[in-house]
């Protein structure tokens, strides 16, 4: 804990938001008859993606999860998925991206069947995320997925309390101005919506420019909506409460110079993104969230099986 002035910020990591949710994954596993089974399918060599691949088998094998990786070609891996999909031995299959690094990775994406993908990123939970819409039947018995990444980020800034409990659920993050520096499909575009969706006024920023996330003036619209702004991104920054910050890359930092002191910098990338002096405006800096990722995915795995009982019910 942070005990006097001179250490600010507060460094927030990863493992500590975990262990909570690492806690309930052992519970959840008590109450089943047999280890659940995650596969990884690795079809490329980009460092990230195969030390992420290394690092979610040793992270589900340590909670008690069974995790095989499945090293394929390229050419082969459409046929790989669909063959887990029909394998009643494999709970949940995850695809570690980029694979060809264009839309042919968003095809091989919904190729995986949504009842068992980890991630979240099939249609159907995007479009209800999207939709402000949480379970998949009437009767409200299977919970909708939401995918990991941005669940993850969710999670810290609960934790780091930028979600106002006092505020009644679902507009705790009313009256905050959130700047995300990406807007891909499988991270930045889902979080900016679902942050937005939360009450924030939401700046998503990328190579192309800026868009902004709102659900209305006074938060009066159920769903959040779009719109390109002429607002700078540097202008954002400096209006922001918090920045999050996703640029692959090893050369870019973000200029924290621009952000109100007290700010809260959280980083996704696998690159820092923020250089030594986010410690002279941050109150509170996460440098990585990897494992809040990590446990979000065995999170939605449990609940993917959960759902499959509901329907058998
Ligand atoms: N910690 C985690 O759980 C996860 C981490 N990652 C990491 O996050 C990073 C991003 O991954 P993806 O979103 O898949 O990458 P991507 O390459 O699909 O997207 C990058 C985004 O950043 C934007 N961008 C790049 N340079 C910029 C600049 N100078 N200014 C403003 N915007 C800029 C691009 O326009 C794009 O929107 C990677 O390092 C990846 O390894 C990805 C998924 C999960
Ligand atoms: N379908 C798909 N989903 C992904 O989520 C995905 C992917 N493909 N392809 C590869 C990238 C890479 N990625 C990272 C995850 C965690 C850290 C991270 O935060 N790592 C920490 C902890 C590392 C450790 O403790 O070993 C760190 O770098 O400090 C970085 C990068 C997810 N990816």
């Amino acid at each position: 804990m942070n005990t006097g002035a001179n250490e600010v910020p507060e460094t927030v990591l990863a493992s500590t938001v975990a262990k909570p949710f690492i806690e309930e994954l052992r519970q959840g596993l008590e109450k089943l008859d047999r280890k659940p089974k995650l596969v990884g399918f690795l079809a490329n060599s980009d460092p990230a993606a195969v030390k992420y691949a290394d690092w979610t088998k040793k992270t589900s094998e340590e909670i008690g999860f069974e995790y095989e990786l499945r090293t394929l070609d390229k050419e082969d891996l459409e046929e790989g998925i669909l063959q887990a999909n029909e394998d009643d031995l494999v709970d949940g299959i995850m695809v570690y991206f980029p694979v060809f690094g264009n839309r042919q990775d968003q095809y091989l994406q919904q190729v995986l069947s949504p009842q068992k993908d980890v991630e979240g990123l099939s249609h159907i939970y995007i479009s209800n995320m999207y939709h402000n819409i949480r379970f998949l039947d009437k009767e409200k018995t299977q919970k909708s997925i939401l995918p990991c990444t941005p669940l993850a980020i969710v999670k810290i800034l609960e934790h780091l309390a930028v979600y106002n409990s006092v505020l009644p659920y679902g507009n705790r993050l009313y009256g905050k101005t959130v700047t995300v520096i990406n807007r891909s499909e499988i991270v930045g575009r889902p979080l900016a919506a679902l942050l937005a969706n939360d009450g924030a006024t939401v700046y998503s920023v990328d190579v192309t420019g800026v868009q902004k996330f709102t659900r209305g003036e006074g938060i009066k619209q159920i769903k959040h909506h779009v719109a390109d702004v002429d607002t700078d991104w540097k202008e954002a920054a400096a209006q922001s409460d918090v920045i999050i910050t996703g640029v692959p890359s090893p050369d870019y930092k973000f200029p924290v110079e621009l952000t109100k002191y007290g700010v809260v910098c959280i980083n996704f990338s696998s690159e820092k993104n923020f250089g030594p002096e986010v410690k002279e405006h941050a109150a509170l800096y996460v440098p990585s969230i990897g494992k809040v990722t990590i446990a979000m995915l065995l999170r939605n795995l449990l609940r993917l099986i959960d759902n499959k009982k509901q329907r058998s019910l």
